[in-house]
């Protein structure tokens, strides 16, 4: 069996390094890219979530995941691999979607389309429209003044 078959925490074809988007304007920062060609509908990076204690805000941490359907969401989770380092875009320029199993407590991530090798890696944040902290980039994605 093969790696990428057993491991819960699967992510041998990405990698992060400074993004494409960092500019002097808005800062510099990474991304996660792909280190393959993928096809659409094809898994990119699986892994786990670990729930972060009941009263932790996530509001004002950008690096941890939404982890529950409930709104307002009190359920945040950090998770494994490449996946907190994939940036954020509208839900047209996106190229991947992650799909969250939130009672088993992991997730996967799939290619939205073709992907090359050396493209870097975008979702849109389930949380991108409502979080504080990501007020700011919620503008700069979907221009609103
Ligand atoms: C989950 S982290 C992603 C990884 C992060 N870039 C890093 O280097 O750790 C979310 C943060 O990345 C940055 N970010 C994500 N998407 C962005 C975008 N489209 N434009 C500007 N900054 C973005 C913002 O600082 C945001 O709060």
């Amino acid at each position: 069996m093969s790696n990428k078959d057993e491991s819960k925490v699967w992510c041998e074809f990405v990698c992060v390094k400074q993004s494409s988007i960092a500019t002097s304007e808005v800062g510099n920062f990474d991304g996660a890219f792909a280190t393959k060609d993928f096809k659409e509908g094809e898994l990119i990076e699986r892994g786990v979530m670990r729930r972060l204690p009941m009263g932790f805000d996530g509001h004002k941490c950008e690096e941890v995941f939404t982890w529950s359907d409930e709104r307002p969401n009190k359920t945040w989770a950090m998770g494994s691999g490449c996946a907190p380092y994939y940036n954020t875009t509208s839900k047209e320029k996106e190229n991947t979607h992650m799909v969250r199993y939130f009672d088993e407590n992991r997730f996967e991530i799939f290619a939205k389309r073709d992907i090359k090798a050396g493209d870097e890696l975008f979702h849109t944040y389930i949380s991108l429209e409502w979080r504080e902290c990501f007020a700011g980039i919620d503008k700069i994605v979907n221009n609103k003044d």
